[in-house]
């Protein structure tokens, strides 16, 4: 489990978010939302082990996770451009990242709807959308426990949503817990076990969605 322990956020001396508790569980998808600007991003990125805490502690298994980002939790951007090396094929990228020997290419391509003949190009020969694909290939080949996902819906068109949702639903049910960052409401409502919102510096729970199973924070 990924836990936030009165966990305080921000940058500089300034606060955004005063004593977080949070539990992410294996398995499940928990939405986030909340005004622009309200703190999500600082808040998953130091779960993330990517910017340290103002106060408190984020904990992996019920052990202070280590300092510096390992493979077991990993963060998926809005903009994937932002975490790809420009030199490197989509297919080297994927690769580096990966825990076992072998990559099953075709299974993974298919699993993110992404077209196998797209691996031997660089970023800059693909779409946003293909490369948000190959990005989230990427973050799965290395098979980590927790996935960190920041608007990575938000510039993309319905049908490569829904590929994206699909394939971070595979990740959950094979056991991966999933922070699913968005503003999209509807989206989050419909596709998350249980959704949490920014609000008042805290983070409190929205509503559960009624086909899902309740969980408390
Ligand atoms: N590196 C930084 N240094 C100082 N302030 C920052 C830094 N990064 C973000 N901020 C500020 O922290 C606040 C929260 O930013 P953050 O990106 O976490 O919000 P957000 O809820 O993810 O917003 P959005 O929904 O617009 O992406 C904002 O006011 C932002 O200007």
């Amino acid at each position: 489990m990924l836990s936030a322990r009165s966990l305080t956020v921000g940058h500089g001396r300034t606060a955004l978010l005063r004593d977080v508790d949070l539990d992410l569980r294996p398995g499940e998808i928990v939405g986030l939302t909340g005004a622009s600007g309200c703190g999500k991003t600082t808040l998953a990125r130091c779960l993330a082990g990517l910017a340290p805490p103002l106060n408190g502690e984020v904990l992996l298994d019920g052990l202070p996770r280590p300092k510096r980002p390992d493979g077991r939790v990993t963060m998926l951007f809005q903009s994937p451009r932002r975490a790809c090396d420009p030199r490197l094929t989509l297919r080297r990228s994927i690769e580096i990242c990966a825990t076992g020997p072998e990559i099953d290419w075709d299974a993974w391509c298919a699993k993110a709807d992404l077209p196998v003949g797209l691996l031997d190009r660089l970023p800059q020969q693909v779409s946003d959308g293909q490369l948000q694909r190959a990005a989230m290939v990427r973050a799965l080949v290395g098979e980590p426990g927790y996935l960190l996902c920041d608007e990575m819906t938000s510039a993309l068109d319905p049908a490569t949503t829904a590929a994206v949702v699909a394939t971070v639903r595979g990740a959950a049910d094979d056991g991966a817990g999933v922070l699913f960052v968005s503003h999209d409401l509807p989206l989050v409502r419909a596709f998350c076990d249980r959704v949490l919102e920014i609000r008042d510096a805290g983070v409190k729970p929205l509503g559960t969605p009624s086909t899902r199973k309740v969980v408390s924070s």
